[in-house]
């Protein structure tokens, strides 16, 4: 059975002046799986995904999502299809001056017809959806904790119903147990919600927990993808001192369902 690739990336170059990110970079997020997407500090996993999102031009090559090439449409055919995605950036990217259900009311207003009393209502969903208490609706970024506006960042990401969730480093900075619950929760959200993940990680603990298929950037391309007992054949010094590490080591044993 052929997978549908809902985020088709080819031979792509993205460059900062001089300094070269991504050359004949191919990658392909298929229909309701998890990509893990690793690789050293600085290898251009952010890049790439806001390239993806539309937020980076690259130099060469061509990016389609959901089968249209984004760089290539109109203005409003291409909010439409921007609309099918939502994307948690690193640190939440939340509004400091709204609260947790406003942050999250923000891309509903792209919505025609909705009734402000039914924005409100959806955004208080999809606040539960990610987690998070009822009374956190109405605190402000400012007052909640780094794993819950990691998970108001989630709330607005699910704001649009999307098919496809972007996520960068959503385990980053929060403590083992507060990483495993949300490790779950991409888990639950994507077999509820048949999502297409592409989830850009340094944790290993997440790939183990929650990744089908792991891509590696190195030397500006994807290096090699496959699932995580793929990665300890793959012969490459980077890859194999990251997948046969101490830490490598220490979150196979601590995820032993999924060895
Ligand atoms: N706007 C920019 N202007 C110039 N250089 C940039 C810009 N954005 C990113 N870079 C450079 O592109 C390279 C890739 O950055 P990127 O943030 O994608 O790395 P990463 O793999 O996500 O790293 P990390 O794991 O540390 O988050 C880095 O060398 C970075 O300095």
């Amino acid at each position: 059975m052929t997978r549908e690739a809902v985020v088709c990336v080819r031979n792509l170059r993205t460059q900062f002046g001089p300094h070269l990110v991504h050359e004949g970079l191919d990658l392909d997020l298929f229909r309701g799986e998890i990509l893990g997407v690793v690789g050293a500090s600085g290898s251009g996993k952010s890049v790439l995904l806001r390239a993806i999102v539309g937020l980076e031009v690259s130099q060469a090559g061509t990016i389609e999502v959901l089968g249209k090439t984004l760089a290539a449409l109109p203005g409003s055919e291409r909010r439409a299809v921007e609309q099918r995605w939502g994307v948690m950036f690193q640190d939440g990217a939340l509004f400091s001056s709204l609260t947790v259900r406003e942050n999250v009311e923000v891309p509903l207003r792209a919505v025609p017809g909705l009734t402000d009393a039914q924005r409100r209502g959806l955004a208080e969903l999809k606040v539960s959806m990610a987690g998070l208490p009822w009374k956190a609706n109405n605190n402000y970024p400012s007052e909640l904790s780094g794993g819950m506006r990691k998970r108001a960042g989630l709330a607005r990401a699910l704001a649009l119903d999307p098919e496809i969730l972007f996520l960068d480093e959503p385990t980053a900075g929060l403590d083992p147990i507060g990483a495993a619950a949300f490790d779950r929760l991409i888990l639950t959200l994507r077999d509820a919600l048949n999502l297409s993940v592409f989830l850009v990680t340094h944790d290993l603990d997440t790939l183990h927990a929650c990744c089908d298929r792991v891509a590696v950037l190195a030397e500006h391309k994807v290096l090699t993808t496959g699932t995580m007992a793929d990665m300890l054949k793959v012969d490459h010094p980077w890859v194999h001192e990251y997948f046969h590490g101490a830490r490598a080591r220490a979150a196979s044993g601590g995820n032993p369902d999924r060895d």
